[in-house]
Protein backbone atom coordinates (compact mmCIF):
# COMPACT_ATOMS: atom_id res chain seq x y z
CA UNK A 1 0.00 0.00 0.00
CA UNK A 2 1.47 3.73 -1.21
CA UNK A 3 1.63 6.04 2.31
CA UNK A 4 0.15 8.92 -0.11
CA UNK A 5 -1.93 9.22 -3.55
CA UNK A 6 -2.86 12.48 -4.54
CA UNK A 7 -5.17 12.16 -8.08
CA UNK A 8 -6.36 15.06 -9.90
CA UNK A 9 -6.63 17.39 -6.87
CA UNK A 10 -8.31 20.68 -7.31
CA UNK A 11 -8.74 23.05 -4.65
CA UNK A 12 -10.59 26.84 -4.07
CA UNK A 13 -10.75 28.40 -0.58
CA UNK A 14 -14.04 30.13 -1.58
CA UNK A 15 -16.82 29.92 -4.50
CA UNK A 16 -15.62 32.83 -6.49
CA UNK A 17 -11.64 32.78 -5.66
CA UNK A 18 -9.14 30.98 -8.19
CA UNK A 19 -7.82 27.16 -8.06
CA UNK A 20 -5.07 27.16 -5.85
CA UNK A 21 -4.41 23.24 -6.54
CA UNK A 22 -4.53 22.75 -9.93
CA UNK A 23 -4.83 18.90 -11.19
CA UNK A 24 -2.00 17.66 -8.83
CA UNK A 25 -1.06 14.33 -8.91
CA UNK A 26 1.60 12.28 -7.58
CA UNK A 27 2.05 8.98 -4.91
CA UNK A 28 4.36 8.99 -2.42
CA UNK A 29 5.59 5.50 -1.31
CA UNK A 30 5.72 3.81 2.23
CA UNK A 31 9.18 5.10 4.16
CA UNK A 32 10.11 7.66 1.28
CA UNK A 33 11.91 10.73 2.33
CA UNK A 34 10.37 13.73 0.16
CA UNK A 35 10.52 17.46 -0.03
CA UNK A 36 8.05 19.71 -1.47
CA UNK A 37 8.95 23.20 -2.19
CA UNK A 38 7.90 26.44 -4.30
CA UNK A 39 7.57 30.01 -4.15
CA UNK A 40 5.30 31.48 -1.46
CA UNK A 41 1.60 31.12 -2.26
CA UNK A 42 1.89 28.46 -4.48
CA UNK A 43 0.20 25.94 -2.35
CA UNK A 44 2.54 24.36 -0.57
CA UNK A 45 0.47 24.68 3.12
CA UNK A 46 -2.58 23.97 1.38
CA UNK A 47 -1.40 20.70 -0.10
CA UNK A 48 -0.24 19.94 3.45
CA UNK A 49 -4.02 20.47 4.68
CA UNK A 50 -5.28 18.21 2.44
CA UNK A 51 -2.69 15.58 3.14
CA UNK A 52 -4.17 15.49 6.90
CA UNK A 53 -8.05 15.79 5.82
CA UNK A 54 -8.56 19.52 7.21
CA UNK A 55 -9.23 19.77 3.71
CA UNK A 56 -12.09 19.44 3.01
CA UNK A 57 -13.35 18.76 6.44
CA UNK A 58 -12.21 21.63 8.25
CA UNK A 59 -11.97 24.37 5.90
CA UNK A 60 -14.91 24.54 3.51
CA UNK A 61 -13.95 25.56 -0.13
CA UNK A 62 -14.65 23.67 -2.94
CA UNK A 63 -12.03 20.51 -3.86
CA UNK A 64 -12.29 18.50 -6.44
CA UNK A 65 -9.98 14.93 -7.12
CA UNK A 66 -8.98 12.36 -4.26
CA UNK A 67 -6.52 12.09 -1.77
CA UNK A 68 -5.39 8.65 0.40
CA UNK A 69 -3.57 8.32 3.19
CA UNK A 70 -2.62 4.26 3.44
CA UNK A 71 -5.58 3.71 1.49
CA UNK A 72 -8.08 5.93 3.19
CA UNK A 73 -9.72 8.31 1.67
CA UNK A 74 -9.13 11.59 3.48
CA UNK A 75 -12.75 13.03 1.85
CA UNK A 76 -14.15 9.48 3.63
CA UNK A 77 -12.62 9.64 7.20
CA UNK A 78 -12.51 12.30 9.82
CA UNK A 79 -9.50 14.19 10.95
CA UNK A 80 -8.99 12.91 14.06
CA UNK A 81 -8.51 9.45 12.64
CA UNK A 82 -6.63 10.58 9.37
CA UNK A 83 -3.98 12.29 12.15
CA UNK A 84 -2.86 8.58 13.49
CA UNK A 85 -1.83 8.06 9.78
CA UNK A 86 -0.22 11.13 9.02
CA UNK A 87 0.96 13.65 11.88
CA UNK A 88 0.96 17.49 10.71
CA UNK A 89 3.06 19.94 12.06
CA UNK A 90 1.95 23.33 10.76
CA UNK A 91 3.53 26.73 9.90
CA UNK A 92 2.25 28.46 12.28
CA UNK A 93 2.49 25.97 15.33
CA UNK A 94 0.62 28.58 17.69
CA UNK A 95 -2.57 27.06 16.32
CA UNK A 96 -1.56 23.89 17.29
CA UNK A 97 0.12 24.64 20.92
CA UNK A 98 -2.27 24.70 23.80
CA UNK A 99 -1.07 23.59 26.58
CA UNK A 100 0.27 25.01 29.90
CA UNK A 101 3.63 23.18 29.87
CA UNK A 102 5.78 21.14 27.05
CA UNK A 103 4.82 18.29 29.00
CA UNK A 104 1.15 18.20 29.07
CA UNK A 105 1.32 19.61 25.46
CA UNK A 106 2.90 16.16 24.41
CA UNK A 107 0.60 14.00 27.15
CA UNK A 108 -2.68 15.81 25.19
CA UNK A 109 -3.03 13.72 21.85
CA UNK A 110 -2.17 10.63 24.03
CA UNK A 111 -4.81 10.76 26.57
CA UNK A 112 -7.26 11.11 23.49
CA UNK A 113 -5.97 8.10 22.61
CA UNK A 114 -6.50 6.33 25.92
CA UNK A 115 -3.39 5.49 26.52
CA UNK A 116 -2.61 4.12 30.00
CA UNK A 117 -0.55 6.90 32.29
CA UNK A 118 2.40 4.81 32.57
CA UNK A 119 3.03 4.59 28.84
CA UNK A 120 2.11 8.08 28.20
CA UNK A 121 5.05 9.17 30.97
CA UNK A 122 7.74 6.73 28.77
CA UNK A 123 6.66 8.24 25.50
CA UNK A 124 7.10 11.61 27.01
CA UNK A 125 10.51 10.47 27.89
CA UNK A 126 11.13 9.00 24.59
CA UNK A 127 10.63 11.96 22.54
CA UNK A 128 11.77 14.84 25.12
CA UNK A 129 15.50 12.31 24.81
CA UNK A 130 15.06 11.80 20.90
CA UNK A 131 15.24 15.40 19.99
CA UNK A 132 17.07 16.37 22.78
CA UNK A 133 14.76 18.66 24.19
CA UNK A 134 14.49 17.49 28.11
CA UNK A 135 15.01 20.54 28.97
CA UNK A 136 11.79 22.50 28.02
CA UNK A 137 9.84 19.37 29.69
CA UNK A 138 8.16 22.41 32.05
CA UNK A 139 8.44 25.19 29.89
CA UNK A 140 5.15 26.88 28.83
CA UNK A 141 5.07 26.75 25.11
CA UNK A 142 3.89 30.40 24.82
CA UNK A 143 7.12 31.65 26.25
CA UNK A 144 9.63 29.66 23.18
CA UNK A 145 11.17 31.13 20.34
CA UNK A 146 9.37 30.12 17.13
CA UNK A 147 11.73 27.40 16.60
CA UNK A 148 11.58 25.98 19.27
CA UNK A 149 7.49 25.66 19.34
CA UNK A 150 7.86 24.06 16.33
CA UNK A 151 9.89 21.46 18.17
CA UNK A 152 7.38 20.57 20.64
CA UNK A 153 4.82 20.03 17.59
CA UNK A 154 6.80 17.27 15.74
CA UNK A 155 7.65 15.86 20.01
CA UNK A 156 3.99 15.85 20.03
CA UNK A 157 3.21 14.34 16.73
CA UNK A 158 6.26 11.67 17.21
CA UNK A 159 4.41 11.01 20.30
CA UNK A 160 1.53 9.47 18.84
CA UNK A 161 3.69 7.39 16.25
CA UNK A 162 1.95 8.31 12.91
CA UNK A 163 3.82 6.32 10.43
CA UNK A 164 3.71 9.15 7.92
CA UNK A 165 5.25 12.48 9.30
CA UNK A 166 4.26 15.88 7.33
CA UNK A 167 6.26 18.86 8.63
CA UNK A 168 5.10 22.47 7.08
CA UNK A 169 8.15 24.90 7.58
CA UNK A 170 9.27 23.61 10.49
CA UNK A 171 13.02 24.18 9.19
CA UNK A 172 12.99 27.82 8.35
CA UNK A 173 12.54 29.51 12.24
CA UNK A 174 15.84 27.00 13.68
CA UNK A 175 19.07 28.22 13.62
CA UNK A 176 21.99 26.06 12.33
CA UNK A 177 21.96 23.84 15.15
CA UNK A 178 18.22 23.39 15.14
CA UNK A 179 18.26 22.39 11.82
CA UNK A 180 20.81 20.15 12.26
CA UNK A 181 18.94 18.40 15.13
CA UNK A 182 15.34 18.04 13.57
CA UNK A 183 17.25 16.91 9.93
CA UNK A 184 19.31 14.20 12.26
CA UNK A 185 15.93 13.22 13.56
CA UNK A 186 14.02 12.88 10.28
CA UNK A 187 16.45 10.97 8.85
CA UNK A 188 16.53 8.26 11.86
CA UNK A 189 13.09 8.12 11.67
CA UNK A 190 13.39 7.59 7.89
CA UNK A 191 16.18 4.97 8.49
CA UNK A 192 12.97 3.57 10.83
CA UNK A 193 10.83 3.12 8.02
CA UNK A 194 8.44 6.57 8.15
CA UNK A 195 7.18 8.08 5.30
CA UNK A 196 8.59 11.66 5.97
CA UNK A 197 7.43 14.48 3.69
CA UNK A 198 9.18 17.37 4.29
CA UNK A 199 7.98 21.01 2.71
CA UNK A 200 10.47 24.33 2.91
CA UNK A 201 10.75 27.25 0.86
CA UNK A 202 14.62 26.72 1.65
CA UNK A 203 16.53 24.65 -0.79
CA UNK A 204 18.95 24.47 1.12
CA UNK A 205 17.21 22.82 4.20
CA UNK A 206 16.30 20.19 2.03
CA UNK A 207 18.81 18.92 -0.05
CA UNK A 208 19.34 15.76 2.00
CA UNK A 209 15.80 14.40 1.09
CA UNK A 210 15.74 12.00 -1.83
CA UNK A 211 12.79 13.08 -3.95
CA UNK A 212 11.82 17.02 -5.07
CA UNK A 213 8.16 17.84 -5.80
CA UNK A 214 8.17 21.39 -6.83
CA UNK A 215 4.76 23.64 -6.96
CA UNK A 216 4.59 26.27 -9.15
CA UNK A 217 1.18 28.41 -9.15
CA UNK A 218 -0.54 25.04 -7.88
CA UNK A 219 0.89 22.55 -10.26
CA UNK A 220 3.54 20.12 -9.74
CA UNK A 221 6.09 21.62 -12.38
CA UNK A 222 8.62 18.53 -11.24
CA UNK A 223 8.94 15.89 -9.32
CA UNK A 224 12.02 14.28 -9.65
CA UNK A 225 15.26 13.05 -7.33
CA UNK A 226 16.18 15.73 -4.98
CA UNK A 227 19.89 16.00 -6.53
CA UNK A 228 18.81 16.50 -9.65
CA UNK A 229 16.52 19.23 -9.36
CA UNK A 230 18.97 21.24 -7.23
CA UNK A 231 21.74 20.64 -9.90
CA UNK A 232 19.00 22.23 -12.43
CA UNK A 233 20.19 25.66 -12.28
CA UNK A 234 17.89 26.75 -15.47
CA UNK A 235 15.23 24.95 -14.17
CA UNK A 236 15.52 26.37 -10.36
CA UNK A 237 15.97 30.02 -11.94
CA UNK A 238 12.22 29.62 -14.71
CA UNK A 239 10.83 28.56 -11.10
CA UNK A 240 12.58 31.50 -9.30
CA UNK A 241 13.97 29.15 -6.40
CA UNK A 242 17.93 29.01 -5.65
CA UNK A 243 20.18 27.55 -3.23
CA UNK A 244 19.73 29.98 -0.63
CA UNK A 245 17.01 32.53 1.08
CA UNK A 246 16.46 35.53 -0.88
CA UNK A 247 15.11 34.65 -4.53
CA UNK A 248 12.92 31.90 -2.49
CA UNK A 249 11.13 34.78 -0.54
CA UNK A 250 9.79 36.78 -3.83
CA UNK A 251 6.47 35.45 -3.77
CA UNK A 252 4.37 33.99 -6.49
CA UNK A 253 2.76 37.61 -7.59
CA UNK A 254 6.52 38.65 -8.12
CA UNK A 255 6.57 41.24 -5.66
CA UNK A 256 7.29 42.09 -2.03
CA UNK A 257 8.82 40.06 0.98
CA UNK A 258 7.65 37.77 3.67
CA UNK A 259 8.91 37.67 6.85
CA UNK A 260 10.58 34.58 8.61
CA UNK A 261 11.26 33.94 12.42
N1 LIG B 1 -7.87 30.65 4.09
C1 LIG B 1 -7.62 31.10 2.84
N2 LIG B 1 -8.58 31.73 2.13
C2 LIG B 1 -8.34 32.16 0.87
N3 LIG B 1 -7.17 32.03 0.23
C3 LIG B 1 -6.16 31.43 0.90
C4 LIG B 1 -6.34 30.93 2.24
N4 LIG B 1 -5.17 30.39 2.64
C5 LIG B 1 -4.30 30.54 1.61
N5 LIG B 1 -4.91 31.16 0.58
C6 LIG B 1 -4.30 31.50 -0.73
O1 LIG B 1 -3.96 30.27 -1.36
C7 LIG B 1 -2.73 30.41 -2.06
C8 LIG B 1 -1.76 29.32 -1.60
O2 LIG B 1 -1.47 29.57 -0.22
P1 LIG B 1 -0.55 28.58 0.61
O3 LIG B 1 -0.50 29.12 2.00
O4 LIG B 1 -1.02 27.20 0.42
O5 LIG B 1 0.85 28.79 -0.14
P2 LIG B 1 2.31 28.43 0.37
O6 LIG B 1 3.04 27.92 -0.81
O7 LIG B 1 2.22 27.54 1.57
O8 LIG B 1 2.86 29.85 0.78
P3 LIG B 1 3.95 30.20 1.92
O9 LIG B 1 5.27 29.64 1.44
O10 LIG B 1 3.95 31.70 1.92
O11 LIG B 1 3.49 29.60 3.19
C9 LIG B 1 -2.23 31.83 -1.81
O12 LIG B 1 -2.61 32.63 -2.90
C10 LIG B 1 -2.98 32.24 -0.56
O13 LIG B 1 -3.20 33.63 -0.55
Amino acid sequence: MEAVVVQGLTYRYGPVGPDVLKDVNFRVGQGEMVAVTGMSGCGKSTLCFCLNGIIPHSRGGIMSGKVFVRGKDTGAHPVARLALEVGLVFQDPDTQLFSPTVEEEIAFALENICLPPGQIRQRIDEVLDFLGIQDLRQANPYHLSGGEKHLIALAALLALDPPILLLDEVMSGLDGAGKQKVREALEKLHRRGKTVIVVEHDLETIAFTDRLLVLKQGTVARDDRTEKVLADGPFLTACRLKLGDEESLVGEDGHGFFEIE
